[in-house]
């Protein structure tokens, strides 16, 4: 820990602040402007967010690409809020759901020049918050009101260049179906964000490298059994492999709907419901295909001592993030179970648009 703050927050700590404030609504003094998540922003908030000055929306890339809007800054759009739009009209431009029923929501007049930084830092911490990627920006007063947390745009963005690190926290055996000898390990990163786990199974034989798989954490597939998706039926396989060969590693990622969050996925899953596939819905909703942070990863492997893996997975990503990351991949062990004829489309998409092996 730096000694500058020793007792106050450290800058990884006040963005983690800025993430849990964006969730209740709060705004975050980024720089020397107020920014709020879109999504969580009450009335009132906005209100008083309208009598500081002219209000800027800031929206990704995508997200503006489907709404037709001019992008001057590559991945974001800065889009001016007229005075007489409300909640409804922000709501409207953040959230796809009723793109196909009203698709008109213009004119939207973009702005241009200036620093667009701190539109890209709103953006990249209502993205960690797992809300929708829009947030509502003004200037700051000056002085600014006391009790806001304050982040620096650059500290913002460069939080996501920064590996994390992870401090292991507890560990116990866990009998399994799959295989008795099991044992859960519980990471937690030092930033505060979310804990991911580790389930080692068997003896370790450091002789040769071991059977391993990095699970996303998918709620509806490794839970509810949806048939969406293949996750539950790659889930139970992969422990039930490595049960078989008597030792292995499946780390379960904290990366709900590939980073998106849970709520986010429900959403593209109402778009995919609308026709659009699993990539289009999550570039309407204005994220990426794949918002997941694959060094995770490797850093838990790492922290866990192995540096050489054969990794379960039909993703040849995950294959070369590990490599990049200095974990030796000798062999991929394609995992292909659980097709059925609801997620015949999703995998086809995947190995289209994601470049997944069917
Ligand atoms: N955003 C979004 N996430 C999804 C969707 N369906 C499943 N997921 C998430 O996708 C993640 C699983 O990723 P996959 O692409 O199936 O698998 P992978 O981990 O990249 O590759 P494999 O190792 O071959 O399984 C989990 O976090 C799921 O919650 C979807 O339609 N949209
Ligand atoms: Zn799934």
């Amino acid at each position: 820990m730096n000694g500058d703050f020793t007792l106050g927050p450290s800058p990884a700590e006040r963005l983690n602040r800025a993430r849990a404030d964006m969730r209740m609504g709060l705004p975050v003094l980024i720089s020397d402007h107020l920014v709020a998540a879109v999504e969580t922003l009450s009335p009132e908030r906005l209100a008083a967010l309208r009598a500081l000055g002219p209000l800027t929306l800031c929206l990704t890339a995508r997200r503006a690409g489907t709404l037709k809007a001019r992008v001057y800054d590559a991945d974001v759009a800065r889009i001016r809020m007229p005075d007489d739009a409300d909640l409804l009209w922000l709501r409207a431009l953040a959230d796809p759901a009723d793109d196909l029923r009203v698709p008109m929501k213009g004119p939207l007049e973009a702005l241009r020049g200036g620093d667009a930084d701190l539109a890209r830092a709103g953006i990249r911490l209502a993205k960690s918050a797992q809300l929708l990627p829009a947030a509502l920006m003004v200037a700051a007063p000056d002085p600014a009101p006391d009790g806001l947390t304050r982040v620096a745009a650059r500290e913002a963005l460069e939080a996501a260049d920064i590996p994390q690190a992870f401090t292991p926290v507890s560990a116990a055996r866990v009998p399994m179906r799959a295989a008795e000898a099991g044992r859960l390990h519980i990471f937690r990163p030092d930033d505060g964000a979310e804990e991911h786990y580790a389930i080692e199974i068997g003896q370790r034989d450091r002789s040769k490298p071991v059977l391993a798989r990095l699970h996303s954490a998918c709620f509806t597939g490794d839970v509810l059994g949806s048939l969406k998706c293949d996750c539950g039926p790659q889930l139970d396989a992969a422990l039930t492999l490595m049960g078989h060969e008597g030792a292995g590693i499946l780390l379960y990622l904290n990366q709900e709907g590939r980073g998106i969050g849970l709520a986010n996925k429900m959403r593209a899953y109402s778009l995919q419901d609308q026709g659009f596939d699993t990539v289009e819905a999550n570039h309407r909703l204005g994220f990426e295909d794949d918002e997941r942070d694959f060094r995770i990863g490797a850093a838990l492997l790492r922290k866990l001592g192995f540096s050489r893996v054969r990794l379960l997975t039909n993703n040849p990503a995950k294959v070369a993030m590990l490599e990049a990351n200095g974990i030796a991949v000798t062999e991929r062990v394609p995992l292909k179970v659980g097709m059925s004829r609801h997620n015949e489309a999703y995998l086809a998409t995947k190995a289209a648009k994601s470049g997944h092996i069917l």
